[in-house]
C-alpha cells in the first residue's frame, strides 16, 4: 500500500473478553488478519478466560453513544459488527445509531457465551428482534440464538432453512444461520440466505475443543470483507474459509475452552 493509500475502516460494537479470545479482542484481531482498519466501540467489560465470564460491568448508554459518534463523524466507517450487547439500552441505542449510518451492518446476537454465560438480559430479546435486526444487513445466529430469537429448535439442515426464513421476518437483509452446533457430521454447515437465493456453506468440522471465539471472528471477517466492497455472499464466503482455519489452529490456554489462532495465516 503506497502511503497515501488507506485500509477499509470497519467498526465493532461488543463487549471486551479479557481473556483475549472473543468479543471486541477477536473482532480486532481477525479485523487486522484481513488487512482492514478496525476500530472500536466497547458495550461492555466482562472478567473472563477459558473457564467462563466471571464478571460483566455494562457501559453507561452514554459512554457507548460518545465512542460510536467519534469514530462515525470523524473517521467514517465502511462496515460495522455488532456483538455484546447485554441490555435492552444498548440494543436500542447502538441500532438508533445503525440507522443514521451509510455503511452495511453485520449484526451477530450474542445470547450467551460458550459456558453458558448470559451476555443478553432477558429483556433485550424483544429489543434484538424489533429494533437491531432490521437495521442488520447480514444477521448471523447460531442455533442457540436461532431458538432465543424465534422459538424454533433446528436439528437438520430443513430446521436451518425454516429458522433463516423466521430470523428473517424480521427484516434483516440476509441471514447467516450458523451450524457449528448441529450435532453429528463431519461437516460444519452455514445457510446463507436472502429468501431468494440460497447459499449452503460447508467445511471440514475440526474435532478441536479450541474454538473460543469463533462466532465473533466468523461475524468481523464478514464485515471487513464488506467494507473492501464485496458482496455479501462472497464476504461470507471469504470469511467462512478464515474461521475455518482459525477453528483448525485453534490454540489450549488456560485449562477450559481456548482460542481460535487469528494469525494462523501468518504462521508456518
Ligand atoms: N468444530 C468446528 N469445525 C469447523 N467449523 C466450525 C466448528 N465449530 C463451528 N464452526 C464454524 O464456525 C463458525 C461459527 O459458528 P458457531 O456455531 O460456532 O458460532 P457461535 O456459536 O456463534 O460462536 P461463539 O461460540 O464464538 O459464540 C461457523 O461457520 C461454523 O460452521
Ligand atoms: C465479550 C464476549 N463477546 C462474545 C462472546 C461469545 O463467544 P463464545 O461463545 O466463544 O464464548 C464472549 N464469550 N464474550
Amino acid at each position: 500500500m503506497t502511503s497515501g493509500a488507506r485500509p477499509p475502516l470497519v467498526l465493532t460494537v461488543a463487549g471486551s473478553d479479557s481473556g483475549g479470545g472473543a468479543g471486541v479482542q477477536a473482532d480486532l484481531k481477525t479485523m487486522l488478519a484481513l488487512g482492514v482498519h478496525g476500530m472500536s466501540v466497547v458495550t461492555a467489560v466482562t472478567a473472563q478466560n477459558s473457564r467462563g465470564v466471571h464478571g460483566v460491568w455494562e457501559l453507561p448508554v452514554e459512554a457507548v453513544r460518545a465512542q460510536y459518534r467519534a469514530v462515525v463523524d470523524d473517521i467514517g466507517v465502511q462496515a460495522v459488527k455488532t456483538g455484546m450487547l447485554a441490555s435492552a439500552a444498548l440494543v436500542e441505542t447502538v441500532a438508533g445509531l445503525l440507522a443514521d449510518t451509510d455503511a452495511p451492518v453485520v449484526v451477530d446476537p450474542v445470547g450467551v457465551s460458550k459456558h453458558g454465560d448470559p451476555l443478553l438480559a432477558e429483556a433485550a430479546l424483544d429489543s434484538v428482534r424489533t429494533k437491531l435486526l432490521p437495521v442488520a444487513t447480514v444477521a448471523t445466529p447460531n442455533l442457540d440464538e436461532v431458538t432465543q430469537l424465534t422459538g424454533l429448535v433446528v436439528e437438520d439442515e430443513a430446521g436451518m432453512r425454516r429458522a433463516a426464513d423466521a430470523v428473517l421476518a424480521y427484516g434483516p437483509r440476509w441471514a447467516l444461520i450458523k451450524g457449528g452446533h448441529l450435532p453429528g457430521g463431519r461437516e460444519a454447515v452455514d445457510l446463507l440466505t436472502d429468501g431468494t437465493e440460497e447459499h449452503w456453506l460447508r467445511a471440514p468440522r475440526h474435532d478441536n475443543r479450541h474454538t473460543h471465539g469463533t462466532g465473533c471472528t466468523l461475524a468481523s471477517a464478514v464485515a471487513s470483507g464488506l467494507a473492501k466492497g464485496l458482496a455479501v455472499p462472497e464476504a461470507v464466503r471469504e470469511a467462512k474459509e478464515y474461521v475455518t482455519g482459525a477453528i483448525a489452529a485453534g490454540f489450549a490456554l488456560g485449562s477450559g475452552i481456548g482460542p481460535v489462532d487469528h494469525g494462523w495465516r501468518f504462521r508456518d
